[in-house]
């Protein structure tokens, strides 16, 4: 792992924040990113596509381990378009069939194992905020920031309604609610790599804070630990 570029790991629950926040930190200090959950993610969409089973942990590594994805941005910091085996898939990938799929197959050791070193490779100079699960407690360990994002999961399904609903998908409160939760235990409870916050991550609880509220909290631990150059 390349120590001397510095990593801001940032990981919590799904809605809680962190692709958001993530994407605006990265533009705002140019550096890298890494979506983690969309690698899962393309790996239910790439299994539902090739007929393989989430179950099938062997047939979950080798197609892992093959996954033939691009993430293609303008420059650092911005939006990135997801291409998986030359199509685009930026939009199919986020819905919750996708999520809990990925969620599912998230839980096999031998796919976490297949995907380290893709994420890994992620970091390049200047820096690398990069969000998901485990980013600060198996991915980057070293990483000089780690924040650990929540917010309530009654505000998480609300913001995930509003998110779906503007995107035109037919959405239900209380289903969103009952499979935010769903996911919430699946994540947390798993063997392998948990969900939960590094022994020395920033806790920072979303609920009754704004998106530039979030930023700035975050941006200020940035200033603490002098990374943004
Ligand atoms: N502090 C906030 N206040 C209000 N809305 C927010 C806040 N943070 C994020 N949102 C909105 O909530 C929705 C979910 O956010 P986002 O996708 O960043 O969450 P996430 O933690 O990355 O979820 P997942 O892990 O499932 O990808 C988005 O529509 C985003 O704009
Ligand atoms: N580092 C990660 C990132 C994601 N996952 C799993 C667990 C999530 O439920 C699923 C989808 O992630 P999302 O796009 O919603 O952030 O992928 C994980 O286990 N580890």
């Amino acid at each position: 792992m390349n120590t001397q570029t510095p990593v801001i790991a940032i990981d919590g629950p799904s809605g809680s924040g962190k692709g958001t926040v993530a994407g605006l930190l990265a533009k705002r200090l140019g550096w890298n990113l890494l979506d983690s959950g969309a690698l899962y993610r393309l790996l239910a969409f790439a299994a539902r596509n090739h007929g393989v089973d989430l179950t099938n942990e062997e047939a979950m590594k080798v197609l892992a381990a093959h996954l033939d994805v691009q993430f293609v941005a303008a420059g650092a910091g911005e939006p990135q378009r997801i291409i998986l085996e030359g199509e685009e898939v930026t939009d199919a990938i986020r819905n919750e069939q996708i999520g809990a799929g990925a969620s599912q197959v998230a839980a096999l050791a031998a796919v976490r194992e297949a995907l380290l070193q893709r994420q890994r490779a992620f970091l390049e100079a200047p820096g690398l905020v990069a969000d998901g699960r485990d980013m600060g407690t198996v991915v980057f360990p070293e990483a000089p920031l780690k924040i650990f994002l929540t917010a309530s999961a009654e505000e998480r399904a609300r913001r995930r309604y509003l998110q779906l609903k503007a995107k035109g998908q037919d959405v239900n409160l209380a289903s969103l609610l009952d499979e935010i939760r769903e996911r919430d235990e699946r994540d947390m409870q798993r063997a392998v790599a948990p969900l939960k916050p590094a022994p020395d991550a920033v806790q920072l609880d979303s609920t009754e804070l704004s998106i530039e509220q979030v930023l700035e909290r975050i941006m200020s631990e940035v200033a603490d630990r002098d990374l943004a150059g």
